[in-house]
């Protein structure tokens, strides 16, 4: 038998870890991160995610655009955290996979403090990968980082073609939207850098406009901004020309497609997005039809650098991932809608 050094000999075993330990050891054997897990697509993603009971979620948000209640179901839950944490700020935690997708969507909100928002796409996606630098290199199991990015912005006006990942596109780099734009760009250049440079496992996702529960009511946003409007009884304002498009994905389609991305091989870039398009005055219109006919239609002046057209081409995620979107805009509004009222307090006139 050996000796410690002491001239003690131990009989002992070592002691058996306490049976919470152990239950916690056999059940969670995957911890992943999403940051920004208290925004709207990052909760849809941690309900999703906590379905399965091998998941333990930890979600880091400064709740700038998140909020508490997104996530009220989980809070105290055994296999859920929830840290209050700014991602432009190191975070020191051991995990096998990082969802990244905090930052602010809305322009409204994104333009309100640019420079955070800028400092957020790039200062926190280098965060996310020293993370997952750090916790690939120490623990055997496989350390992932994904990152969200809206479609690189096109400020093309008569641009009519499809939006494929071979895009490069072709961004205001001094405009108001900047600040969005370009750090979207920087972080994708940065994670591609990280991937061949350190080795990281990385997947890149270029989210299209998402809608469904749970998005903020007064984001300014089209989608809510509509749905909100008709609820109230507002006039729905339709900004000009009103013949830009936009292709609108159910926030459960989304999340499909971004656990598809991370269960595969694929680093991306990949669009992920419904390819029905639609003109703000079709958008309207199914709105005031679906949920107020009563409601009027009005044009108000448009924010500058808007994209005209917006539609994504998703060949790629069909051929590499198997996913394309299910659920449709005129079965998508209603859901919101039932959120909304909720939210507001304004049920359905009889
Ligand atoms: O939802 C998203 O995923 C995207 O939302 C915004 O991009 P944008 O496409 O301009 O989204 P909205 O602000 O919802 O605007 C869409 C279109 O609706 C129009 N709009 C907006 C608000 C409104 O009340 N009425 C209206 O006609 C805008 O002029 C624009 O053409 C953000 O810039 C993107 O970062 C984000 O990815």
């Amino acid at each position: 038998m050996a000796s410690n050094g002491n001239n003690h000999v131990s009989t002992k075993p070592p002691p058996e870890p306490s049976p919470l330990r152990k239950a916690k050891f056999f059940q969670a054997n995957m911890r992943i991160l999403v940051t920004g897990g208290a925004g709207f697509i990052g909760s849809h993603l941690v309900d999703k995610l906590m379905e399965n009971e091998k998941n333990e979620v930890i979600v880091a948000d400064n709740y700038f655009t998140g909020s508490k209640d997104n996530l009220k179901k989980w809070i105290g839950h055994p296999r859920f955290e929830l840290i209050r944490h700014d991602v432009t700020e190191p975070l020191l935690i051991e995990v096998d996979q990082i969802y990244h997708l905090a930052c602010p969507a809305s322009p409204i909100f994104y333009k309100y403090n640019p420079v955070k928002t800028i400092k957020t796409n790039v200062i926190g996606t280098l965060n996310m990968l020293g993370l997952a630098k750090r916790t690939g290199a120490r623990s055997e199991s496989s350390s992932l980082c994904f990152y969200s990015h809206r479609l690189l912005r096109s400020t093309e006006i008569h641009s009519c073609t499809l939006k494929t990942e071979t895009y490069w596109g072709n961004a205001n780099p001094i405009g108001v939207r900047s600040c969005y734009d370009e750090g979207k760009r920087v972080a994708e250049t940065l994670m591609f850098d990280y991937h061949r440079q350190h080795g990281i496992e990385i997947r890149i996702a270029r989210i299209f406009n998402t809608y469904g529960p749970r998005m903020n009511i007064d984001d300014g946003r089209v989608v809510s901004n509509f749905i909100a409007q008709a609820i109230r009884d507002e006039p729905l304002t339709v900004q000009l020309p009103g013949t830009q498009t936009r292709s609108f994905c159910y926030v459960s389609d989304m999340v499909n497609g971004l656990m598809r991305l991370m269960a595969g091989d694929n680093t991306g870039p990949i669009n992920i997005g419904n390819p029905g398009e639609f003109t703000m005055l079709e958008l309207a219109e199914n709105v005031k039809e679906l949920i107020n006919p009563e409601v009027k239609i009005i044009t108000v002046e448009n924010t500058p650098d808007d994209p005209r057209q917006r539609k994504p081409d998703i060949t790629k995620a069909k051929e590499l991932l198997g996913w394309e979107p299910k659920v449709k805009l005129r079965d998508g509004l209603p859901l919101m809608e039932e959120d909304f009222r909720d939210r507001l307090g304004i049920s359905r006139k009889k």
